[in-house]
Parts: structure tokens; C-alpha cells; sequence
């Protein structure tokens, strides 16, 4: 649903970009696949809107800002904490990231949130989960040996790697545990069983499966492991979010700059990543908008059921709105090499120097709080992301 349907120019996009075809990812059919989803959840949206002019503005602002700074897959390199070697033991680490790359938001305050002390330093959210497994890898750790904490077959069960172990590698520096640390185990011991069955025990051979095929991967991903496998019911019908399934195929293609194992043919049917970052992002660029009730329980930082009617307007419509981004760039520049992956990296990080920048001005007052002083994000203890 648009809030401003009278844009002829982005009703064509709209209408384009609804056309599906073969560009939806993961489906031969294109309404059953992540894009028909997404489609399916904007028509039937009452509580999520995208505005056709904020997406206009939003398009040009990020465009600007993406050739500023020559944003590029060297982005997700360029992290310290990312590995860097162009090998298995990269895709493995990606991997076991990916599989475990969800929910860390914390009811607690800034110093008492679950966080990992590593390298000198505190990390929080997303990179106190790599920062767990680097640390891990790292030679001889408290537990006598380095532990191989990306290594599939290592997750078997209890008695190669009792929880106890687990609980080590993903220890908190404050008296907060890691948010839904017994689901993430679980997630693992399922992994394993699945990578053993079927691929070898290997990750390299699970992406071999896929023949280069982005769409393909995330439909092997989606169909032999339960846990990537992100569907939901919405209005009728099935909905395909299937978010870390595709972070982890973007992930590789960015390690990889679209070589070895990160070379897809078709990369750029992947979609962006529906969790609840890029939302609040879009939200607080005006792409997104929300109602009375919806805006209203988000900022008094009430949580949302998993599998809820809004959770599901805010992950569809997200999708919807990145994809008409994309086509907006695309129409005024044809040849921006920016695909629907590099904006959602893109927006993740705006909405974590936002929110690092918002943090400095609750500590130290000053500048950096123009516009929106807060950018809630919506609340839902999910493993789906
Ligand atoms: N859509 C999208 N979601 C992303 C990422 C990333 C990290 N990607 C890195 C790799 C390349 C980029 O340049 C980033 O540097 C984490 N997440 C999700 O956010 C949540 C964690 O949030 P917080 O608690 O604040 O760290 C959680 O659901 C996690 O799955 C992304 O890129 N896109």
C-alpha cells in the first residue's frame, strides 16, 4: 500500500518492479517466491505503508551518499572482525555467522546489554557474534586448545562439544546472557545433522550444490534446514522472508567479491535482508511509514509476537520498499552498480553510526541528534532474524 499512490513515475517503477519475472528470487513461479511475498504482504498491508515521495528522496540521498563513498562489497572486507582469507575456512565462518545471525537486542541499558570483550574492545549486537567466534578461533584459548567453532561436524552433539563449551565461546562481558543462546546452540546441533546427511559434513559442498546460483542456494538452504527456512502465513498464503538464507549467499559474494565461492550469475535477485534494522532505517528516512497503533506500540518499545500481522507488514513491506529504491536509482543512474544487497548493507550500517552518534549525545550532549531524536525498531524475539 503507498501512502501517496499519485506518483505516475514511481507507479511505473512500482508496477515494474511488481512484474516479477524472473528476477524473484528462489522461485520458478514468480508469486511464490521472496518478491511475490513481499508483493503480496504491500497489497494486503494495513499498518505499513511506502511513501512513494519519501522513496524518491530516500533513492537520490542514498545514491549520493553510496558514490560519495564508494560503497562497494570492500565494505564488508574492510571489518576488522570479518575474515579476510579468500578459502573454506572463510565460507565456514560465514556460515556458522549466518546461521546464528539473529535477534541481539537487549531490554537492558547500553552498559549492562550482552557484549563481548575482544581485541581491546566491547562489541555489541551483530559484532558481538563474530567477535565470539574469532575469539574462539584464536590460539590457545582458556579451554587448552583453539576451539573450531566453524567447523560443522565439531557441533554435533554433547559429548565432542557439550554446551558447556558453547556457553564459553558465546560468553558475556556483563551479567547479560546472549539473547536466545539455547536457540542458537539448537540451531547448530540441526546444522551439523543436516551438513552431515546431506553435504558432506562441508560447506563448500552445500554452496557447490547451488552451481553458482544465488536463487538456487537459498532454496537448498531454505528447504534442508529448518532453520533458515523464514516462511510465514499472511493473509491467506504462504509468505518466503527466507533472510538469513540470503545474507549468508550476499555475505559470500561480498567475502568473496563475487569470485570462488561468492561467484552468482545471479546475484542481483537476491533481496535485502528483512530483520529489524533496515526497517527502522526506512522508517526514519520516511520510505516507511506506520499506523497510529503500529507507530505508537513501537515507541513505547513494546515487543510484537513473533509471526504477528505487523512483524509481517514491516518485513514484506521492507523487501517491497528496497526493491523500489533499487528501480528508482536504477531509472535516474542505469548504470549504478548497486544491487539490493549493497543498499541493505548500506542502510544497516547508516542505522548503527545513527545509533552510535545517539549514544554519544546521551552520554556527552551536543551535536548529532537533528531530526528524529529516537529510531525504535520494532521488537521480536525471533531465530528467523
Ligand atoms: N538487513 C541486515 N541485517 C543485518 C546486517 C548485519 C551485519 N552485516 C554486516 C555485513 C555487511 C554490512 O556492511 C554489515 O557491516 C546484521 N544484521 C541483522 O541486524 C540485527 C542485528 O542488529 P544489531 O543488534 O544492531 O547488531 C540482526 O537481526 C542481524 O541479523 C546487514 O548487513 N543487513
Amino acid at each position: 500500500m503507498s501512502d501517496d499512490e499519485t506518483d505516475p513515475e514511481l507507479l511505473t517503477l512500482l508496477r515494474s518492479s511488481l512484474g516479477l519475472g524472473t528476477d524473484s528470487p528462489v522461485d520458478a513461479s514468480p508469486d511464490t517466491g521472496v518478491l511475490g511475498s513481499a508483493l503480496h504482504i504491500y497489497n494486503n498491508s494495513i499498518d505499513v505503508a511506502i511513501s512513494m515521495a519519501g522513496t524518491r528522496a530516500a533513492a537520490a540521498l542514498l545514491y549520493r551518499q553510496m558514490q560519495q563513498r564508494n560503497y562497494s562489497t570492500a565494505a564488508w572486507r574492510a571489518h576488522e572482525l570479518h575474515p579476510k582469507s579468500n578459502d573454506a575456512a572463510t565460507a565456514d565462518f560465514i556460515f556458522t555467522t549466518d546461521l546464528l545471525n539473529f535477534c541481539f537486542w537487549s531490554e537492558r541499558g547500553a552498559a549492562e546489554r550482552f557484549a563481548v570483550e575482544y581485541r581491546g574492545r566491547r562489541w555489541t549486537g551483530y559484532w558481538s557474534l563474530v567477535a565470539c567466534l574469532q575469539c574462539a578461533l584464536d590460539d590457545v584459548d582458556v579451554w587448552g586448545a583453539d576451539i573450531p567453532i566453524t567447523t560443522p561436524s565439531f557441533w554435533r552433539n554433547e559429548a565432542d562439544c557439550p554446551d558447556s563449551l558453547l556457553h564459553h565461546v558465546f560468553r558475556s562481558a556483563t551479567a547479560e546472557e546472549m539473547p536466545l543462546l539455547r536457540e542458537r546452540i539448537a540451531c547448530l546441533r540441526e546444522a551439523s545433522i543436516v551438513l552431515s546427511q546431506s553435504f558432506a559434513s562441508s560447506v563448500a559442498v552445500l554452496i557447490a550444490s547451488a552451481s553458482h546460483s544465488a536463487a538456487a542456494l537459498v532454496n537448498v538452504l531454505a528447504a534442508s534446514f529448518p532453520c533458515f527456512n523464514d516462511v510465514h502465513r499472511f493473509e491467506g498464503r504462504e509468505v518466503r522472508i527466507l533472510k538469513r538464507a540470503q545474507i549468508f549467499v550476499a555475505d559470500l559474494w561480498a567475502a568473496f567479491d563475487g569470485e570462488g565461492y561468492g561467484r552468482f550469475g545471479d546475484i542481483d535477485s537476491i533481496t535485502m535482508f528483512a530483520d529489524y534494522r533496515v526497517p527502522q532505517m526506512l522508517h526514519y528516512l520516511g520510505v516507511l511509514s506506520y499506523s497510529p497503533p503500529l507507530a505508537s506500540h513501537i515507541r513505547s518499545l513494546k515487543p510484537i509476537p513473533s509471526g504477528h500481522a505487523w512483524e509481517i507488514q514491516l518485513r514484506g513491506n521492507a523487501i517491497q520498499a528496497v526493491e523500489l529504491l533499487k528501480r528508482q536509482i536504477h531509472s535516474a543512474h542505469p548504470d549504478a552498480k548497486i544491487n539490493a544487497i549493497l543498499i541493505d548493507f548500506f542502510l544497516y550500517d547508516a542505522a548503527k553510526e545513527r545509533e552510535r552518534e545517539l549514544e554519544r549525545k546521551r552520554q556527552f550532549g551536543g551535536e548529532g541528534g537533528e531530526g528524529g531524536e529516537e529510531m525504535p525498531h520494532h521488537r521480536t524475539r525471533s531465530i528467523w532474524y
